[in-house]
């Protein structure tokens, strides 16, 4: 009996040994650099770990390709655009910070011309990206960290060196440091989020008292099956290293990469199948339970970079104040609106648009959100429907760069969603 192909085009699992093939036979069976590599192919190694790594934490995969990557002319420097690598150019303020969602461009911009970035630290950039175009005799790699893309509006086609992701809002991609991919916009325009991980490779929490399954399920992510071009012609090779743009012209396409094996992929993610957990019976939980991707630092429980969502969810807390409590936090959070409306805030934060709490900052639910679930009938479950936040959240403070403090997008009186909070505070008399 067939099984039925679940996954058309992809290999599913997080962080799995994959083995695939365009062309039968051009994968070695039991070594990766035989004297002849088959059918004429160039066997090469990308790592994406130290080559001495733990095990469990090692990530390389093999490539048989047309051409090694090494074969292209030297790369020049090109203008950086809006991308912004230097996260101490101005000073971070303690303040509340929101933002309008980014236009979509008049002028034409393919993706990586569309890249805005918006704040960053040690361990990651924060990007916006908006585009009209797709890349065309361009490709791209980022030396400088892995890539997780967020869309919030129109589709992304990611080909890639080791295959093609398709990805739509509610979807992510990662895109590991280093591979080369091109992307095109079925829908002619698009818009979302790029967090750029310098830290550790993003990798699936551990589940503790949860248990063996929930949140990201590993089976729901999906590697593409290999995937070639044989094309020549003027293209050229963008690259973003050591936080500069740099081209390179190059004869042929670079996504020529006919079968690889390995454990260093890109990957995409359906947010609609997160296993969201929360609390049944009373208060509203930490949000370290909505985690979908950790990158760990070196001391433990303290991730450098965590990817968090606010998925559609039922809301059953009895006697309980059930949309995010007030707050300040250790860490500091960016955040961002996929569709429909955040639970925390009533309006002023749009799919598209952005906010920034950093660290001990306060923040929370805003005054008409207070109001309204502070009257609600808790004896009732209710559903958070027809919506996906999500939230870069890191150990080390976010600093928004000069534009993201002077764009017109900034929400001057965002402030003011706390200042209709009136004290209630009774003294009861003796
Ligand atoms: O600030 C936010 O809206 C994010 C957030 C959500 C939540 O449920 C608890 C804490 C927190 O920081
Ligand atoms: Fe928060």
């Amino acid at each position: 009996m067939n099984t039925p192909d679940l996954h058309p085009g992809y290999l599913s699992g997080f962080g799995n040994e994959f083995a695939t093939e365009a062309v039968p036979g051009a994968l070695p069976a039991h070594r990766n650099s035989p004297q002849r590599a088959p059918h004429g192919l160039y066997a090469e190694q990308l790592s994406g770990t130290a080559f001495t790594a733990p095990r469990a934490h090692n990530r390389r995969s093999w490539l048989y390709r047309i051409r090694p990557a090494a074969v292209h002319q030297p790369f020049e420097r090109i203008d950086n655009g809006r991308i912004v690598s230097r996260f101490d150019d101005v000073p971070a303020p303690p303040n509340q910070l929101r933002w309008d969602p980014l236009p979509l461009p008049d002028a034409p911009t393919d993706f990586i011309d569309g890249w805005v970035t918006m704040a960053g630290n040690a361990g990651c950039a924060i990007h916006l990206y908006a585009a009209n175009r797709s890349m065309d005799g361009r490709y791209f790699y980022d030396a400088d960290g892995e890539l997780l893309i967020v869309p919030e509006q129109g589709r992304l086609s990611i080909a890639t060196e080791l295959g093609v992701l398709d990805i739509e809002p509610q979807q992510i991609a990662v895109i590991p440091r280093g591979v080369r991919f091109q992307v095109t916009l079925p829908d002619g325009a698009a818009r979302g989020y790029i967090c750029e991980n310098f830290g550790a490779l993003l990798q699936l929490p551990d589940l503790g008292p949860i248990g063996s399954n929930g949140l990201a399920n590993p089976r729901d992510f999906l590697t593409p099956q290999a995937a070639f071009e044989d094309r020549e012609g003027d293209f050229e090779l963008v690259t973003k290293f050591a936080g500069n743009l740099w081209r390179a012209p190059i004869g042929h396409s670079p996504l020529d990469v006919v079968a690889w094996h390995g454990n260093y992929a890109p990957y995409k993610y359906d947010l609609r199948h997160f296993n969201t957990i929360g609390s049944i019976s009373y208060d509203h939980p930490d949000p370290s339970i909505f985690l979908v991707l950790q990158s760990p630092s070196d001391t433990p429980g303290v991730d450098t970079l965590d990817f968090v969502i606010f998925p559609p969810r039922w809301l059953v807390g009895e006697d309980t104040f059930r949309p995010p409590w007030f707050h300040r936090n250790v860490a500091s959070e960016f955040m961002g609106l996929i569709a429909g409306q955040y639970d925390a805030k009533a309006e002023g934060f749009r799919p598209g648009g952005a906010s920034l709490h950093n660290c001990m900052s306060g923040h929370g639910p805003d005054a008409a959100t207070f109001d309204k679930a502070s009257a609600a009938d808790t004896s009732q479950p209710h559903k958070v429907d027809a919506t996906m936040a999500f939230m870069f959240e890191t150990r080390d403070i976010i600093r928004p760069t000069a534009h993201a403090l002077a764009t017109p997008l900034l929400q001057k009186n965002y402030h003011e969603c706390w200042s209709g909070i009136r004290k209630h505070f009774k003294e009861p008399q003796a």
